[in-house]
């Protein structure tokens, strides 16, 4: 979408202070380094603290680069200064009645730019007939310390879906928080092809800004941004689900490939973790190191991201590990143990899920209602790392599962006596398992591997974690029999024997008994 002035959206620069460079000469050298890169579109100068005529002496210094660029000058909340020094655009903050005043008092070529935060400032920016919308902060940012909380990639998402039902909406540039690890994932979640939802650019600061080669920076971010193809993007749908013949697949698949998982998990799971996926037939890797993670993520097939035993540092090693799997295009299982229990469980759980695309979300009722948020419509109860029993049917629970699948893009596996896998467009309820397995620490988390592996071999994400899920509960089933109905300690032994089974056999029968539905 384009303004109405042609101005190019995409790639768009919001200074900082010049007080916070050395001089102003090493501040204007920077601006015009930038804007040699051919690759900034638009550049607004942002000065809170300057007096009018301070501020018009620096915007007179910096029109002259952006007018050898070819770039149009925003100005940001002076009109004063606008007018003056003839900018191409005025930005203001949310204020109508600035807006209102602006417009009269300006050209009618000169574009004036709105922020909005929410929605319904969106849609009154759209209503006023702004030029184009800053919308933001999408991420936490600290450029700004009194701004609104941050909306996020899938909340920007939600508000272009809105303003893209009216007719001639303003285009939208995201702002607050936007760097190169994140450009990739903010452009993917929002221009997902749906005719009339897109995001126009991205607006960055410290990018550039604190960059030493903001040449470079700027053209690392055009470059992303432009990107139309994402390396974590899931692969496409190939699987019939239900089917002997796609359990058949998968698990054939993974046997072939012996898939490895780095299990980035919790204390208590470590060894029921590893020796369910050697039992799989694939290979885990225990590691929590930091240092390991680039490595780790070019050798392994996939992650799984554990938060059972956290600490005040495991946002930053989860994050950084979204980051390095996301880059080798490989598998993240997400797993927010007792998401809802402490603060500490609900930030870094909310943190993990905002930084990049997240393969699979998969946890118990209560882990999932806490990811939901305000779509679960009440507060979600959790006590400990156990699921607290849902009062809601099956039917709502599957609504649930798939409209956070929806808003994260991404595959969600909600576990319980029944289980509900969901990408957004199908919907499968599970019915096998056992009453055994709630008796068995780690059942839930060692299932993050067997979904990691899954989906590392059989590609089709929601498929293949149905057919995981499949072979994993069809063997607890198998070994209940075995054990009897009050033997959780020997229970686990044989389970591990039948889920070694289970791929072993994969086209022996293995399917028999399968429980799954796909909802309509
Ligand atoms: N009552 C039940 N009947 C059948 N299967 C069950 C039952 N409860 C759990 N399961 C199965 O057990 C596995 C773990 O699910 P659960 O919801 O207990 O995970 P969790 O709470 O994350 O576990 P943990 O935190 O102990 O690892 C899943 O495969 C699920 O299908
Ligand atoms: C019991 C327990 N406590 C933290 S993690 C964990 C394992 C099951 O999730």
């Amino acid at each position: 979408m384009e303004s109405k002035h042609n101005f190019d959206l995409s790639v768009y620069l919001v200074t900082s202070p010049v007080a916070s460079f050395p001089s102003e000469d090493a501040y204007l050298k920077h601006l015009e380094t930038a804007l040699s890169s051919d690759a900034i579109t638009v550049l607004q100068l942002r000065e809170k603290k300057l007096s009018d005529d301070a501020f018009l002496a620096l915007a007179r210094k910096v029109k002259k680069l952006t007018d050898k660029a070819k770039v149009p000058l925003v100005i940001n909340d002076n009109l004063f200064v606008c007018k003056e020094v003839g900018a191409e655009g005025l930005h203001i903050g949310w204020d109508d009645v600035g807006y209102e005043t602006a417009r009269k008092e300006l050209p009618e070529s000169t574009f004036i730019g709105l922020s909005a935060s929410t929605l319904d400032q969106a849609l009154a920016c759209a209503r006023l007939k702004a030029d184009y919308i800053g919308l933001g902060p999408i991420f936490p940012t600290s450029s700004k310390p009194d701004a609104n909380p941050p909306c996020f990639a899938y909340g920007a998402r939600e508000i272009l879906e809105e303003l893209s039902k009216l007719e001639g909406a303003p285009p939208v540039v995201g702002i607050g928080g936007i760097d190169e690890g994140n450009t990739e994932y903010l452009q993917w979640m929002c221009n997902d092809g749906r005719s009339g939802v897109t995001l126009d650019g991205v607006a960055v600061i410290s990018a550039i800004m604190a960059s030493p080669q903001p040449d470079e920076a700027a053209k690392r971010l055009k470059e992303l941004w432009e990107r139309t193809t994402y390396t974590f993007a899931p692969k496409p749908v190939t699987l019939e689900v239900p089917s002997g013949t796609a359990f058949r697949t998968v698990l054939g698949k993974v046997r072939e490939k012996k898939p490895l998982v780095h299990n980035m998990t919790n204390t208590v799971v470590q060894t029921i973790s590893a020796n369910m996926l050697l039992a799989f037939h694939a290979s885990p890797i225990m590691s929590l190191a930091s240092s390991e993670v680039e490595d780790l993520s070019k050798i392994c097939d996939g992650v799984v991201l554990n938060i059972g035993t956290l600490d005040e540092s495991t946002s930053t090693l989860f994050t950084k590990a979204v980051a390095a799997y996301n880059a080798a295009g490989k598998v993240v299982v997400f797993d927010p143990v007792g998401a809802g229990a402490t603060k500490l469980r609900r930030e870094t759980t909310k943190r993990i899920l905002e930084s990049g695309y997240i393969t699979v979300i998969k946890g118990n009722a209560s882990e999932i209602a806490t990811v939901a948020g305000d779509l679960a419509g009440s507060v979600a109860e959790q006590r400990g790392v156990d699921a607290v029993k849902s009062d809601s049917s099956v039917d709502v629970q599957a609504e649930l599962v798939l409209k956070v699948a929806k808003r994260y893009r991404t595959t969600v596996v909600q576990t319980g006596e029944v289980d509900i896998v969901s990408d957004g467009t199908r919907t499968w309820t599970l019915r096998n398992g056992t009453p055994l397995q709630e008796l068995t620490t780690g059942a839930g988390c060692a299932l993050g591997g067997i979904l990691a592996a899954s989906v590392a071999a059989g590609g089709d994400v929601a498929g293949s974690c149905v057919v995981g899920l499949t072979a994993y509960n069809l063997a607890a089933e198998r070994a209940a029999k075995v054990v009897g109905d009050s033997s959780p300690g020997s229970f686990v032994g044989v389970w591990v024997d039948e889920v070694h089974k289970a791929v072993k056999d994969a086209g022996a029968g293995g399917y028999d008994g399968a429980r799954v539905e796909l909802l309509k």
